[in-house]
Formats: C-alpha cells, structure tokens, sequence
C-alpha cells in the first residue's frame, strides 16, 4: 500500500499536522475492510477527501462511489432518493425508480451532513446497515444490497442523540471507525504550507504572479482562528489573489480581509453605537423584513397549492414542465476517480413543485436579489459555516442549501 506522502500527492492533501496524518493513517488501514466510517470534524476541515481515500483504496475501487449530501435534499424526497420508489407511490411518481443505495451495489456510498437525517430515514439506514436490506418507497418488496457506508458530519452527534435528534444505535453503527479531522486552529503548521498552495492554484488559475506574504503576515495568518478552516483560508487566499495589485501582503493588508473575530450582526446584538453601525443594522432589519415576508409569502402558497390539491381543482395552474426537474448538487468527479457517479434526478414530489412555483413568484416579487444579498452576508458574518449562515436567517440548513443551488452561490 502507498506511505503517507504518495497518498499526500494522489489526493493533492497539503499539511504535515500529527492529527491529520493519522487521520490518512487510520483511513488507509481501515480501506480493505467493509467496516462503516464516521468522519467527523468541523465545517471547512477537508473531511470529504478521506471517503475518497478509502474507496480508492478498498476493493470496490472499480464499483461506483456516490457522494450524497444529505442536508441538501428536502425531507420529503431523502427515502425516494436513498432508496428509490415505485411507480405511483407520490403524486409525481410517474416510474419506477432506483435509489442511490441500488445503483452503488457493490460500491461505497459517502453521506456528508449525516446528522440532518429524518428520524425515520434514520431507521430505513439502520436496517439497510445490519441487513443489506431495504425496500422502495410505495413497496413491500424487500431488496438486498451491498453498500458500504461511510458518514461524515460536523454536528455533535452524542448531543443529537441526547436531543432525540439522531438514533443511539444508528450512532454506534455508523462510528464503527471513527476519523477526526483537527480544525485548522490546531494545525498551525499547516496554514503557510495551505497558503503557497492555494497561492500557487489561483496564480494559475488567473494567471498572474502568485502572492506572498511578508513574515509579518505569517504571524498574523498563524494567530488567527480560522472558524472557516481550510474553506475559508482557500476563500480568503483567492479574494487576495484578484483584489491585491501589490503581490507582496503584508500584515496590515492581510488584517483587511480577515474577519473580525466574535463579530455578530448588528440585528441580532441591538448594538448599534457608531453611525455606520446603525446604518448596517437598518439595512439588515429591511433585509430580514424582506426575507420574512418572502417566507410568508412561501407558507401561504404552500397552504393555497395544499388547498387546490385537496380540492382537485382542474383549472390550476401548474408550472411549466422545464421547471420540473432538479439535478442535486453533488460533487464533480476528481480526476483519479473516474468511475464515481453523478447523480441526477428528473421525477419531483409536489412538495418539490410547490418550490419551483416559489421561485416563480419571487421573481415577479423582485425579492430575489435581496435574498441573495442577505444570505451571502450570513455566509460571510459566519465564514461560510451553512448551519449558523441559517440560523441567523432563520431558516433551515436544508432550506439554505436550496437557496445556494438556486442562487449559485459558492461557498
Ligand atoms: N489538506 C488539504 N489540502 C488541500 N486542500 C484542502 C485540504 N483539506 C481541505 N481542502 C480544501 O478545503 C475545502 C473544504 O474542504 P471540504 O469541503 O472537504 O470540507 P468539509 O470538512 O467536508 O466541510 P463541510 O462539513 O462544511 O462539508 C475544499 O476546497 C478542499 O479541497
């Protein structure tokens, strides 16, 4: 089997850092068995390239690997998407259809954001883990698959097991293998070595001279505590690379793009002293105003649509048929990983066409730009961290990732 630096390379993993060297350590011993892995760390940490690293390196290498995030698909449509459906079992439902753990037969499926799982989804993947067994929606035929499950997550598990948000017994299935990815803040060795790297990608990338920085700097860029991680040290290092004339940083131009730390929005704190302070709070009081009456807007639709549907009126409406169908995002192949499959999906519940309809109507509102405008100033206020983006928006995780789909916005 390959040693650390060469798995280092394939995987184009920068860091030297003892706890992310065992991490790749455990990762590659624990490939050729089927064991289940839990990889657990916070947001931005890199946990998606160690699912890779163990399917590359276990005997499914040649079988397909599916990446599903679980927090992106909407409550309603997780069982069809795992584990497939009959013809007719939801309106919508107009074939059969195979779910991901059907079409990875063989394969490795990895579920990032494991911890946003329904309670009852949990419960169909408790039994396809034990068993190999599962059954589509809409049937009671059982069906049998070999799957291996590796599950990543950056919510405290154990607190969701004590909240009644996650099932104990599914915790202990899943952590048979635990792999924790340390924050940057505990990897400070890593952080000028992650820099020239990503100083060097994005030097390509637009083609211009790549940036340093000044030893200065580097002390700067070492004390600081990245909530972000590697995602916001990437981000960070690109807003750099295109707005700098100058290629050589120094600390007090690197101060600029760092966040101040332990900052909280002016609307949720009430602090509004200086006059900028107070200006920034107005606007983002109007924004949320405006956010929130989108949702209501939403709620009521949601309640009209509920209402025609019982009624069975034929006169509705129904949105036209381009908008009918929804890729999820998932992630692009790597060049080693050839075999890994994209998923698609072109069958919706009504809840899902309920949604489209939304993003109709919002246009003809011309709420969408503020929407947008509001969520990436969340995204930024929380550096890129989705969950606390959503809460400060008060809206779900589920709902945000939608939004950043929909919006394209990367994070
Ligand atoms: N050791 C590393 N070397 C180089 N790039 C890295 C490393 N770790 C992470 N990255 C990059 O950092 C970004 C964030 O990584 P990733 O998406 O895997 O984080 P994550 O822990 O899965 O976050 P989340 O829990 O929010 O999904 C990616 O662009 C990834 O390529």
């Amino acid at each position: 089997m390959e040693d650390l630096q060469a798995i280092k390379q394939r995987f184009e993993i920068i860091g030297t850092n003892e706890g992310l060297n065992r991490a790749i350590d455990i990762a590659r011993q624990v490939a050729p068995t089927d064991l289940s892995v839990l990889i657990t760390g916070e947001s931005g940490v890199g946990k998606e390239i160690f699912p890779r690293i163990i399917h590359f390196f276990s005997s499914r290498k040649h079988s397909p690997y599916i990446a599903v995030n679980c927090g992106a698909i909407p409550e309603g449509t997780i069982d069809s998407e795992l584990f497939g459906h009959e013809k007719g079992a939801f309106t919508g439902a107009l074939s059969d259809r195979k779910g991901y753990f059907e079409v990875t037969d063989g394969g490795t499926i990895f579920l990032d954001e494991v911890g946003e799982l329904p309670l009852s989804t949990q419960a169909r993947l408790l039994r396809v883990l034990e068993t190999g067994e599962f059954i589509r929606v809409g049937s009671s035929k059982v069906q049998k698959t070999n799957v291996r499950v590796i599950a990543a997550t950056n919510l405290d598990i154990p607190q969701a097991v004590k909240n009644g948000k996650f099932r104990e017994d599914l915790y202990y299935r899943l952590n048979t293998i635990p792999i924790y990815i340390p924050p940057l803040r505990e990897r400070k060795e890593d952080i000028p070595l992650l820099f020239r790297k990503f100083a060097a990608d994005f030097a390509e990338k637009y083609r211009m001279p790549a940036i340093r920085l000044t030893e200065e700097a580097i002390q700067l860029l070492e004390a600081y505590r990245w909530p972000g991680n590697i995602r916001q040290l990437k981000n960070i290092t690109e807003q750099i690379s295109i707005i700098e004339q100058e290629r050589t940083v120094d600390a007090s131009t690197l101060k600029k793009y760092l966040p101040a730390e332990n900052t909280v929005l002016p609307v949720l704190t009430g602090n509004h002293d200086s006059s900028e302070n107070s200006f920034a709070s107005e606007r983002e009081i109007l924004y949320k105003i405006l956010f929130d009456m989108k949702k209501d807007m939403n709620d009521l639709k949601q309640l009209v649509y509920g209402m025609i549907e019982k009624e069975d009126l034929s006169t509705v409406p129904t949105p036209p048929p381009t908008s009918l169908v929804i890729h999820h995002p998932y992630e692009q192949p790597q060049t080693d990983f050839s075999n890994k499959t994209v998923a698609k999906r072109s069958v919706i519940s009504p809840e899902e066409q309920i949604q489209d309809t939304e993003a109709l109507v919002e246009e003809s509102f011309s709420i969408e730009e503020k929407e947008k405008e509001l969520i990436i100033k969340a995204l930024e206020k929380n550096h890129g961290k989705r969950k606390m983006a959503a809460n400060d928006l008060g809206i779900s995780e589920r709902t945000l990732y939608r939004k950043l789909k929909e919006y394209n916005i990367e994070i």
